[in-house]
């Protein structure tokens, strides 16, 4: 079963194809790529904000989701999938060997 991140990925891409009436996506593709780096700056940001505001964890998930939404918009944009991204931090994993017993007292940060 897909999870909502890939739903929501896939519904990205299919707006670039496909654009329709009132969608925010085709509007930021319309926009460009300049509009769509602002409003991933902007997202950001409001994650930091919200983050050091401490206890309010829905605001945090809310700042977050929205972040992830302009970063998939940028992604899609760019051509880059959620598989390239997976294929990295699976790279990564294995390099450093997440497993506590595969790691070595040096893979320590
Ligand atoms: N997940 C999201 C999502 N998260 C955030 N946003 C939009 O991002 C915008 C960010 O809000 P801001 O106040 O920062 O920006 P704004 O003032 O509305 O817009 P700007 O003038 O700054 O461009 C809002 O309009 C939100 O609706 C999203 N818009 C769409 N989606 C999902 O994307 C998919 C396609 O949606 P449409 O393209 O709208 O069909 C659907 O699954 C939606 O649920």
């Amino acid at each position: 079963m897909k999870n909502e991140l890939q739903v929501l990925y896939e519904t990205l891409l299919d707006r670039k194809e496909h654009a329709e009436v009132g969608s925010y996506t085709a509007y930021l593709y319309e926009k460009g790529l300049e509009k769509i780096l602002k409003k991933v700056g902007e997202e950001a940001t409001e994650v930091i904000i919200a983050a050091m505001k401490n206890d309010n964890k829905e605001e945090l998930v809310n700042e977050i989701s929205d972040l992830i939404y302009h970063l998939f918009v940028l992604m899609a944009e760019k051509n880059i999938t959620l598989e390239d991204v997976n294929h990295e931090l699976e790279k990564r994993s294995h390099k450093k060997g997440n497993l506590k017993a595969e790691r070595k007292p040096v893979d320590k940060y």
